[in-house]
């Protein structure tokens, strides 16, 4: 099995402050994992590390066994960045050229788009089930709807991986349920690794096998050879909110 990502003695703070210490993680091909972790654990940041966003003080992270310093197959990794779905409104764009301008390292940031990059551009928009709302304004959509459009535009450049930072943050609970059915499709049919960033704790228990706890700087690893039950990790990391988040769904 291929591994995707490998960090290793990973250090990062901001200015003074240390958020990560010591990370160790592996993600291989085919994983469905799940982050989660209280607010300011550093979800988010570890995934902008693992994107270059952001640079480790200390420590190592491959990307298909290449130093991250080096990687340049950036097409195989597809990114649905936090509060997509909080789009603007107003932003005058079509659901087809919202997913084409993930193309752009192909197409050319200005030049117009050929026929064979609109077919990608409605294949991936057909995977997510919204290819009839093509020429539809993306603000003029749904909350559920525009995440798909989203996952489709991190999907238009056949990406080995996905990285989606709190995917599901206002979308009522039917078309959450929906867009975990997708993402089981992504990785089970199209074999594609998911790498999440979520709160829904209550969810993510019945769905992923595959758990990174985050807190204080730590991260542990929850999976089927963990010994310790997933309540216990989560009641260390959360503290005594751990109690409610189970009982959410
Ligand atoms: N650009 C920045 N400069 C300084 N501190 C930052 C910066 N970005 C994040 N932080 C701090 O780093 C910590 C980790 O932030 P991060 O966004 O990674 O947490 P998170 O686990 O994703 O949180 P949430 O669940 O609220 O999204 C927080 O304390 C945050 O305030």
């Amino acid at each position: 099995m291929e591994t995707i990502i490998s960090i290793k003695n990973l250090f990062f703070g901001y200015r003074d402050k240390m958020i990560l210490e010591d990370i160790n993680l592996d993600i291989y091909e085919g994983d469905y994992i799940g982050i989660v972790g209280p607010n300011g654990s550093g979800k988010s940041t570890l995934i902008k590390l693992m994107l270059n966003i952001l640079k480790p003080v200390e420590g190592e992270i491959k990307l298909f066994g290449q130093d991250i310093n080096r990687f340049n197959e950036w097409d195989k990794i597809g990114y649905v960045a936090q509060k997509s779905n909080l789009f603007n409104k107003r932003f005058p764009a079509t659901v087809e050229e919202v997913v084409a301008m993930n193309l752009y390292p192909k197409v050319g940031l200005f030049r117009a788009i050929k026929r064979s990059h609109l077919e990608l551009v409605h294949n991936a928009l057909k995977i997510v089930n919204m290819e009839k709302y093509k020429d539809r304004l993306i603000g003029d959509l749904s909350g559920g709807q525009q995440q798909r459009v989203f996952i489709a535009r991190a999907l238009v450049n056949f990406p080995k991986v996905i990285f989606l930072d709190e995917p599901t943050v206002g979308i009522d609970i039917k078309s959450q349920e929906e867009f975990y059915k997708l993402l089981d499709k992504l990785n089970k049919e199209m074999k594609i690794t998911i790498v999440m960033v979520t709160h829904d704790i209550g969810v993510i228990s019945d769905r992923i096998k595959k758990i990174v706890c985050m807190g204080n700087g730590k991260l542990i690893i929850h999976d089927e050879n963990s010994k310790m039950p997933f309540e216990k990790t989560i009641q260390k990391i959360y503290g005594d909110s751990a109690k409610i988040l189970f009982h959410e769904h």
